[in-house]
């Protein structure tokens, strides 16, 4: 691997951005543990360690692009969250955050369930071992098919989503001669702090029955009546990578509100609710992200506050976290292809993955930090942009960064946090292929996810 100097860009843009980048850190070197995975560390010659092994190492065995998953990381977050909130309430990882079979088995061993938004990720957790009583299953369009394999399977609940789907969830539990479990979920209306395309309780969206004009009272008015269906609770997710808890506060809220209309209506105090997930990382320093018993305090105190003004006995809650667990646990390994000095602008830094392997810059302008991880540098900070190699010039991994200005083709550089929607969201765009998922602990690494391969590609073009 190349180490050449290269001739220093730009120090600094003319105009710095706003916000986390408008001045550079003390020292480029330092790594802030907020938004790395636990293990990681510098070692006497300055290259990244995590799980105890090297990061030049990791990047011979199994190439670059490559997500490295701290696997201690994973299990110390999962039990965390599953401490906090005890005997009396479940979390379900959200799958859809990153899935595969080790990482089912892992939550298996730690005593966490699991939610599954298709047939695919329902597979996934069945061929791993995971029990199907301790799976939930959502989504707003599921297939008859995968509506037939959940219940089939015997999976602990459905969370209804549309007043087609309690009719359609009713008709295959009867026709299989079963009594399917079920929460419906409600938009209960709030505005969460977080980006619009993943706010999902404010009512002109696409999921969940809204409890305005009575709508939710209704679904469950229906459910309430059909044999198919055992209704167990209502569920409700306010949206993604959110830290301002008082979304949650009015979501509870009114989700005890309509358990008290149905016990006032129908004489049934339904024994669950769940508050979904949606709780954010850090992906900068300037992130401040609660831990899980904050937030388990926080939302039991809520409900059981809630209930007691309402006179109902407190339901079990449960929880849907994805970000929270997987998000910090990875980072993405890159080599520095190019570095092109653009005179009074930034340096832009091509590396070897790109939109393909991490969408959410170019979907929603997220933010992320990134460091110089093959050596350390006492080069001065240059303005950098981190971008990839597809044919879009929004193909931008990190916006706006700080690297060293001695950065030189092979250079080894990490992007922090995209354990969560990165490689569950990456894609073949340009025939690229999609890197592997290397889990490392205790000095040694493993593949858990493969890199794809020409092959992989071929094999499905078939014309
Ligand atoms: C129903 C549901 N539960 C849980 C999650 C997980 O969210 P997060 O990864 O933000 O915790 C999502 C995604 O936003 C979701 O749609
Ligand atoms: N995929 C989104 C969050 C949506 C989660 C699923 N409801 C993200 O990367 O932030």
């Amino acid at each position: 691997m190349s180490r050449s100097a290269h001739p220093a860009g730009p120090r600094h843009a003319d105009v710095l951005p706003e916000g986390h980048y408008s001045a550079p850190p003390a020292d480029l070197n330092v790594l802030d543990q907020k938004v790395w995975a636990q293990t990681v560390a510098r070692d006497a010659d300055g290259v990244l360690t995590v799980g105890g092994v090297d990061v030049t190492r990791l990047a011979e065995l199994y190439g670059t692009p490559a997500y490295i998953l701290d696997e201690a990381d994973f299990r110390a977050r999962a039990r965390a969250w599953r401490t906090a909130f005890g005997a009396d309430a479940d979390v379900f990882y959200a799958g859809k955050a990153f899935l595969s079979r080790a990482v089912v088995r892992w939550l298996s061993e730690e005593g966490l369930n699991l939610d599954v938004c298709s047939g695919g990720e329902l597979a996934t957790a069945l061929s791993a071992g995971m029990p199907a009583e301790r799976i939930a299953f959502h989504g707003n369009n599921k297939s008859v098919d995968e509506i037939e394999r959940a219940v089939r399977a015997g999976v602990g609940r459905i969370v209804l989503d549309s007043f087609q789907e309690i009719v359609r969830v009713a008709h295959v539990a009867q026709s299989l001669g079963k009594r399917q479990k079920v929460q419906i979920r409600i938009t209960v209306g709030v505005e969460a702090h977080t980006h619009e395309f993943i706010a999902t309780a404010h009512e002109d969206q696409k999921f969940g029955i809204p409890l305005a004009g009575g709508q939710a009272a209704e679904a469950v008015r229906r459910a309430l009546q059909l044999d198919g269906l055992e209704l167990i609770g209502i569920h409700s997710h306010i949206g993604s990578q959110i830290f301002d808890m008082s979304g949650f506060e009015v979501a509870a809220h009114r989700v005890v509100g309509l358990l008290r209309e149905i016990r006032d209506e129908h004489g049934v105090e339904l024994p669950e609710i769940d508050l979904g997930g949606g709780l954010g990382i850090a992906y900068t320093s300037a992130d401040d992200p609660r831990e899980p018993h904050e937030i388990a305090k926080a939302l039991t105190e809520i409900v059981s506050r809630e209930c007691d003004a309402a006179k109902l006995r407190t339901p079990r809650i449960s929880v849907e976290p994805g970000r929270a667990i997987v998000g910090p646990t990875a980072f993405t390994l890159y080599e520095v292809g190019t570095v092109k000095p653009l005179d009074g602008l930034r340096t832009y830094v091509s590396v070897d993955g790109g939109m393909s392997d991490n969408i959410r810059t170019a979907l929603y302008d997220a933010e992320y930090s990134v460091a110089l991880v093959s050596r350390t540098s006492d080069a001065e900070p240059m303005l950098a942009r981190v971008v990839g190699k597809h044919c879009e010039s929004g193909d931008i991994v990190v916006k706006d960064a700080f690297l060293p200005a001695d950065l030189a083709p092979g250079d080894l550089i990490a992007v922090p946090a995209t354990g969560a929607y990165c490689r569950s969201m990456a894609s073949n765009y340009n025939h690229v292929l999609r890197p592997p998922v290397v889990a490392v602990k205790d000095g040694e690494a493993r593949v858990i996810v493969r890199r794809e391969t020409e092959e992989d590609l071929l094999r499905l073009d078939v014309g």
